[in-house]
């Protein structure tokens, strides 16, 4: 089960998740009306960090979405918005990057609608639904994930917390095509802050 740590922008947090968590993505959100948004002041003082960086848009250009690309040397793009997939294979094609679609979770997943995505995304990632579209700290009902048609893998997120653990394995257990978990509002000590022992300790119950 791999983690993504999302939300991180504060160098001396980075450099202590990268020592003591060793995380296999690290997400920086580049959308603007976030607590945990990173500016472009950011680029210089954001360590090297040898693990893969993960770019969270929301509805964003092409064009930004690429410069963000270039400056903080993006391995993944996280598409959080409602991008169409003409959008997403335009994206794809121009900047030769993986591709993580996110899927804002209500009520219900109508499945269809996702699979023009299906041969353009490495993962999809499933997240609540919510007005300010992500980091609300809220679950959604997994159990409607239990009826995922695709091989395609994805990552869950929304609301995780030190106590999900022992669900996200039983979760886990049943939907092989699960491939992370996403970890952000309930990990931190304030916007952008993360609690570095919180993280250690939920590492420890996922991969003991
Ligand atoms: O964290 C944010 O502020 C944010 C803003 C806009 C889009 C995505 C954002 N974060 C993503 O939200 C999910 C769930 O976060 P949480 O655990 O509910 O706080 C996660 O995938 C982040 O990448």
């Amino acid at each position: 089960m791999k983690i993504k740590v999302c939300g991180m922008r504060d160098p001396e947090n980075v450099q202590r998740l990268i020592q003591e968590v060793k995380p296999d993505w690290i997400g920086l959100i580049f959308y603007s009306q976030s607590s945990r948004y990173v500016s472009a002041d950011f680029a210089e003082s954001f360590p090297e960090t040898g693990i893969p960086k993960v770019g969270v848009f929301v509805n964003e250009t092409i064009e930004f979405v690429l410069s963000k690309v270039d400056e903080f040397n993006l391995s993944v793009i996280q598409l959080h918005g409602n991008e169409s997939p003409e959008y997403v294979r335009e994206l794809k094609l121009i900047t030769g990057k993986k591709l993580w679609k996110v899927v804002s979770v209500g009520d219900s997943i109508d499945w269809e609608t996702l699979r023009n995505y299906v041969g353009l995304v490495e993962n999809f990632l499933f997240d609540t639904a919510t007005p300010k579209h992500g980091g609300s700290g809220k679950r959604f009902n997994w159990q409607i994930l239990e009826s995922y048609p695709f091989e395609k893998g994805f990552l869950l997120s929304g609301g995780l917390d030190e106590g999900s653990a022992s669900e996200i394995l039983s979760l886990a257990e049943k939907m092989p095509q699960m491939v992370g978990v996403d970890l952000n509002s309930k990990f931190e000590d304030a916007p952008g802050l993360k609690n570095i022992e919180k993280l250690k300790s939920f590492k420890n119950k996922i991969r003991p």
